[in-house]
């Protein structure tokens, strides 16, 4: 046994108040009210580790369902989509509320302000109904960015594990892209009545490769000498849990240590192992249990349930988290859910508990607290001569403290029967029914006509939606998923915001880049609006889809993050959408790059677009960027502020478009009078640019990839290139045109190179196979390995992170594991993790080369790492396999 004293780390909390200052007293009590009672949750997992079986049997527990889905049927809630129901898997977040624990059955909904304790000291968080907004978020790798886009909108998790397979790959990804975001996570070890479950095994992996002290709130309960999983021991409340075999998880037995001391006595006795355990870990990193340790005269078993619960809710929200509790149960056999919602609510933090969000606005970064609180200031210290600067430059205090709310669109579904769901967090403010939200990543603005709650498949109408939660904005046209909504005060659908608070984003992500590709054909000239439409709404649903359409041939390319998400994609529009198109095989998307540069060309357009004549001029050239043979794996879109005269765009695939725009002044708007059409305006000629530099860009001319590694400059002469006839549409055309026919001469003067995916990729092994899988990676598939175990690279596991002895780790016996004898030892030994890069090409079917070289047992996770240029016979290799479709 560990002796206790040593003084428990300074303990770090998330502090943070949603900021509402705009609305009333009584509204803002409101608000906090509700905000106390409300977690916005996630399951995250590796695939088939039993996160929507979970998810189902919550649904069903609070009471918001009348039977529990089945995922093997096909008839569960959260996957509902026809795609995910027939393989079985999540792909698209879905986000639901329920209440834990159900409300009273004579209230149909929840108080507008709930009745709360005055403080939760004597009492447990969840002895009241509290608002539960669950998303669930995708397993599967291709799915990542899914997750990732969840994850900014969450406040707590919930990490389900198979107790079979342990902490697998995926698993371990997720894990720490929400250790980044400090995200409090729980952990559910599922499927203990699995044959060959091993849930020591599990708990040591927790330590080694979650970096995290298990707590082990629960330990499993196996009876009969064919060990049939039947509930668990509660270390937190010292007693056996029971729950009836076969039944629908509602009839719990519980047994005190006496009762079990006489009846089940190694069963008791390891119930209070764990207690000592948990009391001496908690202990080291949370002083109060170190105090209620010495008031108990030491008696690790003295110190109550509610204790207990407190501790471990004041180190999860430990940023970062170092102790991880941990929970035991079968969610297919119905066993452990009820007392996992528990934790969920008692452990896991209100959005009041959460770090203040992250924004940037006019390219800097702050949060929004911050930015609200300059607003208020401002609103109080009236301003003497000009506009007072806040801590965030350049932008007028003037601006934010119109600002009323703000949002995340962090989904969009669409919902056959409701039609386009956009799925929002609030973080200030409140959004209003009817009220106009402008999205600041389109810069346009739209009316919410309908605001929903989805509570599992029924949908209720509400007023409003408050800082801090989860809901449903209906009737967008335009919104996608990862759009920022604002509300301002003076906001009109026709009028653009002042100044800065247009560039406001909320917690931005980097988006990698797609590589791999599919072409789509209509079937017929009548079939082109539907595909299109239908097209349309997939790229509203997720961003990470890229559309791209060839100008001559009218062939359209959908690109994507990995086969399988084309392949769902695929699905999607033939079976969902109905569309009739061909769409032909999934194809690794290369890049292409010019070696040779131009000198200006002038495209002039004068034809009719659309029945109206038009007319621009657009006079560009393009070199390559730089000889480097690596552009980096994420895609970045900034606007680079140059000077009032020029503006530079970095766009994704290392590319940059340069405006020269003499005589037109970014900062002096009032001058352009006298040289530009009236019905025109410079941030409009400069858009629709570089909507034609991006289109041209997208098909390069040497195989039709996307153009990589160029450099685009444009010079805009406002007297030679402007007309009345100048429109939008025109400027983009003409852009398009001129810079096409730029690269093309590029390619005639030095043929274009290819660039291919080069992939980060991280294997886990036995030692035994060690060898065998590294001789693959390098040799067979001209991988480069980079590090053995972690040390030198930035995809494996941080540095930062603790390293646990497994050893050091309490866990109850595995009876019924194989070879489970010294699990620590043979862990800490046999556990290897491989770093290597490797070109995508040669990673196409690796999951069943690496089954048959680790007899099944190894994993892996990759990332885009760049694009390289392929040596020419490389390159030759490929393009013949290509033209043979
Ligand atoms: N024996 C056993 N099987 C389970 C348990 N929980 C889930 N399963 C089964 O495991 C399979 C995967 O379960 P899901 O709930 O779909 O897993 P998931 O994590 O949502 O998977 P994805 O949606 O693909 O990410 C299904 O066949 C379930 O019936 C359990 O506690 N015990």
């Amino acid at each position: 046994m560990r002796v206790i004293g040593v003084c428990a780390r300074r303990v770090v909390r998330h502090n943070v108040k949603v900021p509402h200052r705009l609305l009333s007293t009584q509204a803002a009590l409101q608000s906090d009210a509700l905000s106390k009672v409300t977690r916005n949750i996630g399951i995250i997992a590796h695939i088939d580790a039993g996160k929507t079986t979970t998810t189902e049997r919550m649904l069903y527990y609070s009471g918001h369902t009348r039977r529990i889905g089945d995922v093997d049927e096909g008839s569960t809630v959260t996957d509902f989509l026809p795609a995910e129901r027939a393989r079985g898997i999540t792909i698209q977040s879905a986000a639901i509320t329920f209440h834990w624990p159900p409300l009273p059955p004579s209230t149909q909904t929840p108080p507008a302000i709930p009745q709360l304790p005055t403080s939760f000291n004597s009492t447990l968080r969840s002895s009241i109904p509290h608002n539960v907004n669950l998303i669930d978020t995708p397993g599967h790798a291709d799915f990542t960015f899914e997750v990732l886009r969840s994850l900014r909108v969450l406040d707590g998790a919930v990490c389900i594990l198979d107790g079979v397979a342990g902490v697998e790959a995926q698993t371990e990804k997720v894990w720490t892209q929400s250790g980044h975001y400090n995200i409090p996570r729980i952990i559910f070890v599922n499927k203990l009545d699995r044959a060959g479950a091993a849930f020591a095994r599990t708990v040591k992996e927790i330590g080694v490769r979650l970096h995290g002290w298990p707590a082990v709130c629960q330990i499993p309960w196996w009876r009969g000498a064919s060990g049939d999983f039947v509930g668990v021991g509660d270390v937190v409340n010292l007693r056996g849990m029971m729950w009836q075999a076969g039944g629908d998880g509602k009839d719990i037995k519980a047994f005190s240590l006496e009762e079990l001391e006489k009846t089940n006595k190694n069963f008791a006795d390891e119930v209070k192992k764990a207690r000592i355990s948990l009391v001496e870990l908690l202990s080291e990193h949370d002083d109060t249990m170190v105090e209620h340790f010495l008031e108990h005269d030491e008696d690790h078993l003295a110190i109550s349930g509610l204790q207990i619960m407190q501790s471990l809710r004041r180190v999860v929200l430990q940023a970062p988290q170092h102790v991880v509790p941990v929970f035991a149960g079968a969610s297919f056999h119905n066993i452990g859910v009820q007392p996992l919602l528990d934790a969920v609510i008692d452990l896991l933090p209100s959005p009041m508990e959460r770090p203040d969000a992250e924004v940037t606005i006019a390219n800097q970064t702050s949060t929004l607290p911050e930015l609200l609180n300059a607003g208020a200031t401002a609103k109080t210290t009236k301003p003497k001569r000009k506009p007072q600067q806040n801590s965030i430059q350049g932008l007028a205090i003037a601006e934010i403290k119109n600002l009323l709310a703000c949002a995340l669109a962090f989904k969009v579904v669409n919902d056959v029967k409701r039609g386009v769901l956009v799925y929002v967090r609030v973080y200030s403010g409140s959004i209003e029914r009817g009220s106009t939200l402008y999205n600041t990543n389109l810069g346009c603005a739209e009316r919410a006509p309908r605001l929903l709650k989805m509570y599992a498949s029924d949908a209720v109408e509400v007023e409003s939606i408050a800082a801090g939660q989860i809901g449903v904005v209906t009737g967008l046209k335009h919104a996608r998923t990862g759009d920022t909504l604002i509300v301002y005060r003076g906001l009109h659908t026709k009028s653009a915001p002042p100044g800065g608070l247009g560039t406001l984003q909320l917690r931005p992500i980097k988006v990698p880049p797609p590589v791999f590709f599919t072409s789509i054909e209509p079937n017929s000239l009548s079939e082109q609006k539907h595909v299109q439409e239908s097209l349309g709404i997939l790229l509203r649903e997720d961003p990470s889809l890229h559309l791209s359409v060839d100008e001559e041939s009218g062939q359209t390319h959908l690109a994507g993050m990995g086969d399988l998400h084309l392949e769902i994609a695929r699905d999607r529009l033939l079976n969902d959408f109905k569309a009739k198109a061909r769409i032909g095989k999934i194809e690794i998307g290369y890049r292409e790059t010019i070696t040779s540069s131009t000198s200006a060309y002038t495209h002039q357009l004068n034809k009719p677009i659309a029945g109206k004549s038009a007319k621009a001029a657009i006079s560009a050239s393009v070199e390559p960027l730089d000889d480097s043979a690596i552009i980096p794996g994420i895609q970045e879109q900034v606007e680079i502020e140059d000077g009032s005269f020029e503006t530079t765009h970095k766009l994704p695939d290392n590319n940059t478009l340069h405006i020269s725009h003499p005589n037109l002044s970014r900062h002096d708007s009032a001058s352009h009078k006298s040289h530009i059409p009236a019905h025109l305006e410079l941030p409009g000629i400069l858009n629709s640019i570089k909507a034609g530099a991006s289109a041209a860009l997208a098909r390069g001319p040497f195989n039709g990839f996307p153009v990589a590694n160029t450099r685009i400059s444009i010079d805009l002469d406002a007297q030679t290139n402007l007309f009345p006839e100048t429109t939008p549409t025109a400027i983009s055309m003409a852009t398009r045109a001129a810079i096409n026919h730029n690269l093309r001469a590029a390619c005639d003067t030095a043929p274009a190179v290819l660039m291919e995916p080069v992939m980060m990729v991280t294997v886990y092994v036995n030692e035994s196979s060690l060898g065998a899988v590294v001789q693959d990676l390098s040799s067979a598939r001209g991988g480069q390995v980079m590090s053995l175990d972690g040390a030198d690279s930035d995809t494996a596991s941080d540095s930062n992170l603790p390293r646990i002895d497994p050893n050091l780790i309490y866990t109850p016996p595995d009876p019924f594991a194989s070879g489970s004898a010294d699990v620590g030892s043979d862990l800490a030994d046999s556990q290897r993790q491989i770093v290597a890069r490797v070109p995508l090409k040669e990673m196409v079917g690796y999951l069943n080369q690496l089954r048959a070289l680790t007899g099944g047992r190894g994993t892996f996770v990759m990332s885009v790492d760049g694009f390289e240029k392929m040596g020419s016979q490389r390159q030759k290799d490929v393009l013949d396999s290509l033209r043979e479709f």
